[in-house]
């Protein structure tokens, strides 16, 4: 793998975030995590050029790459771009800035993808899904020639499912609470939680219901306690699992890592 190290002033600087990157020839100044994200989103579609078939990812930090395609598409910069949504809500967000979008049953094989990521290990193996979009998200970044993960410094870790934040696995609902109970017992110290929403009724009332993917299926977050262990082993025992659709847990899939952090951008190559 290599590295590349850049400083944030390197970087072609979005008109919207002028201010903050150029004051940082002041020390001290601190750029927020929405402001690394929006670094790393727009760095990663440096590698966007025209005619390109493009994976477009979901979350906070790929919006951030949506927009910025959208806005050079609209200056003229990127021509001919087709987006591959990997949600409904990206795809509202691509058809909104213009961008033309399409489906992997039109193209089977991406140019490019860039999105973010729950976790990102040393070996560039990742944790995705926390906000409910694993499946197509996996389905698009396996037919992608080069797949682009963007990130603050925040979700760095040393072994995935060590932070004791959700690994994300999605199930049918059909006896999902069967599922949950199976999938939490092919783990030592693992607890099951189904992902539930706060809906308010008409009455003004707050109920909590299953969050729904965009598959009409539910997500069951796995917390684990103690280490989950070998995770080719952890991969292929939860897909076995009848019930499952899918995880969170992408292995050997990104082709480079963008990491936005407080000292500059780092580019990882595989
Ligand atoms: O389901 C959501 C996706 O996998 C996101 O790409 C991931 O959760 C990272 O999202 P964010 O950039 O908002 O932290």
């Amino acid at each position: 793998m290599a590295f590349t190290l850049l400083h944030l002033t390197s970087l072609e600087q979005p008109s919207s975030m002028e201010v903050g990157l150029s004051s940082l020839s002041t020390p001290h100044v601190i750029l927020n995590q929405d402001e690394l994200k929006k670094i790393a989103g727009y760095k990663a579609v440096e590698f966007v050029t025209s005619g390109m078939i493009v994976g477009l990812g979901t979350g906070s930090t790929a919006k951030h790459a949506v927009d910025r395609i959208g806005e050079l598409m609209r200056q003229g910069r990127l021509k001919n771009i087709v987006g591959i949504p990997t949600s409904k809500k990206t795809l509202e967000q691509a058809v909104s800035l213009g961008i033309p979008v399409s489906d992997l049953d039109s193209y089977s094989v991406v140019d490019l993808a860039i999105d973010g990521a729950d976790e990102v290990d040393p070996y560039m193996n990742l944790v995705k899904g926390r906000g409910g979009c694993l499946l197509r998200e996996k389905m698009m970044e396996c037919a992608c020639k080069k797949f682009i993960v963007v990130v603050d410094e925040s979700k760095l870790v040393t072994h995935l499912g060590r932070s004791g934040l959700a690994m994300p696995v999605e199930v049918v609902p059909f006896c999902w609470k069967f599922t949950a109970k199976r999938l939490q017992d092919l783990f030592e110290d693992c607890v099951a939680k189904l992902r539930t929403v706060v809906c308010y009724c008409q009455d003004g009332n707050k109920m909590e219901q299953p969050f729904v993917t965009d598959n009409g299926n539910y997500i069951i977050d796995l917390y684990f306690k103690k280490d989950i262990g070998d995770l080719n082993v952890a991969n292929n025992t939860i897909l076995k699992l009848a019930g499952v659709v899918d995880h969170g847990i992408f292995l050997d899939m990104a082709t480079t890592v963008i990491v936005a952090g407080k000292l500059g951008v780092t580019i990882k190559n595989k």
